[in-house]
């Protein structure tokens, strides 16, 4: 089967784009697709499968599906580089709109001319900060903040929240010394967290700025995870380190992002969106 698709990344976090509005699909292989395509040896090599769609109630729709073929809820790395299809390719009119994720519709305003957008923003929306509603399992359905947490025979302090996925945010001394594989790779599995949970690591280096780096939901280390680079400046301010309602810049592995949540309890972050190959994937389905 011939699979037209185009590859874009944000800051690092790489995936395959198929245009769900100009070609049809068989949605129920997209769990299977994003496994194959990602496969850097029998594949096309990339953290996963991103389906731009119609929409009846934004103007497009996005799915995310990860390496593992997982669904996540969203994918701030791949809204702006979303945006930037739907508009270059003008399957959107103005250079605001909205985009359906399984988390919600999201506001997006790429900048640029239309046949290069290079930044785009995203209105991620409000946080969900109460237990149930990240989910985490626990005694209480209470904000999860700087909350005790076993891992193996480490006594450590996490923040929980929801932005557009689940993340557990843990904050540590030094960034390159993040525990990504003995702590990350454990958490994303625990079954505090029902659905699974992105795991962010935050060394906070001024009153504004911050590193970050992550062991995602379903994919393992990116170079970089929007929502949850997002969720970590929401964590960061609700600890105290970190001023609400100024403009953020998170340091990834593979760029940064300017992210603020802001007074109207919605969370903002611009970033860039490139676009890296267009092809055809000849899948022979597993
Ligand atoms: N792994 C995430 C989806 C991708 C999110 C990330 N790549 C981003 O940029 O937000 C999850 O399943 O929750």
């Amino acid at each position: 089967m011939k699979i037209p698709f185009t590859k874009m990344h944000g800051i690092g976090n790489n995936y395959i784009y198929i245009d769900a509005i100009t070609h049809e699909f068989d949605a129920s292989t997209f769990n299977q697709l994003a496994i194959d395509v990602s496969n850097v040896n029998t594949g096309i090599g990339s953290d996963g499968l991103i389906v731009i769609h119609p929409s009846d109630v934004a103007d497009v729709g996005m799915r995310i599906f990860n390496k593992d073929g997982s669904e996540g809820q969203s994918c701030g790395n791949g809204l702006r580089c979303t945006a930037k299809y739907v508009y270059e390719n003008h399957l959107v009119s103005s250079s605001v709109f909205r985009i359906e994720t399984k988390a919600g519709i999201v506001t997006v305003e790429v900048y640029g001319e239309r046949e290069c957008i290079e930044q785009v923003t995203v209105d991620l929306g409000t946080p969900l900060l109460n237990r149930s509603q990240i989910p985490m399992h626990g005694p209480d359905d209470n904000r999860v903040i700087a909350e005790e947490f076993q891992v193996a025979s480490q006594t450590l302090q996490v923040t929980a929240l929801f932005l557009g996925n689940p993340n557990a945010v843990f904050f540590v001394d030094e960034i390159e010394g993040a525990p990504l594989h003995e702590v990350g790779a454990i958490v994303t599995e625990d079954p505090r967290f029902p659905d699974r949970v992105n795991v962010g690591f935050v060394e906070i280096l001024s009153r504004n700025e911050m590193n970050y780096r992550v062991w995602e939901r379903g994919s393992g280390i990116t170079e970089a995870c929007g929502t949850g680079a997002s969720a970590a400046v929401v964590a960061a301010i609700l600890n105290g380190y970190i001023e609400r309602g100024i403009d953020v810049t998170v340091h990834l592995s593979g760029g940064d992002l300017c992210i603020k949540w802001a007074d109207d309890d919605h969370v903002w972050m611009t970033g860039p969106a490139e676009t890296t190959i267009q092809g055809v994937f000849h899948w022979k389905r597993s």
